[in-house]
């Protein structure tokens, strides 16, 4: 199969992250977060890499948001029944956002209070 050109795999991808916008409400949350972070970043002048960070594990989150949502995607063609199998699958898979979406928490208390107070 022939490669697409680079602005078609752009315009799917582009795509994707449309649908889930429009479909996923967790995403949008998490969409959220990010923009409230970089308001946060320069209303409070945090240094670089600080920001760095930050933006690195809001983006982390919305990534393995979108990989959440392919596997769960999978699971609901594969198994459209209640399955033990499919619920483990999908918990799990729910399971690395929420991780990630805590390591932002910890990276947000261990920056942003010696800006704030
Ligand atoms: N076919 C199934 N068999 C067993 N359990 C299922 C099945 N489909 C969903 N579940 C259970 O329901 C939960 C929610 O699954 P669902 O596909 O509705 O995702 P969702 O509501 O988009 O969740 P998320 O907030 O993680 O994106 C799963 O984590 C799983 O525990």
């Amino acid at each position: 199969m022939r490669k697409p050109p680079l602005q078609r795999s752009f315009a799917n991808a582009a795509r994707g992250i449309v649908w889930i916008f429009r479909y996923e409400r967790n995403f949008l949350i998490e969409f959220l977060a990010l923009l409230s972070n970089i308001f946060l970043i320069f209303y409070f002048q945090v240094s670089p890499a600080e920001a760095a960070i930050i933006i690195l594990v809001c983006f982390a989150v919305l990534s393995l948001e979108l990989l959440n949502t392919c596997i769960e995607k999978i699971c609901d063609v594969v198994q459209p029944e209640y399955d033990v199998r499919i619920k483990i699958i999908k918990d799990v898979a729910a399971g690395s956002v929420f991780l990630m979406a805590i390591a932002a928490i910890i990276i947000g208390l261990l920056i942003y209070p010696k800006y704030v107070f």
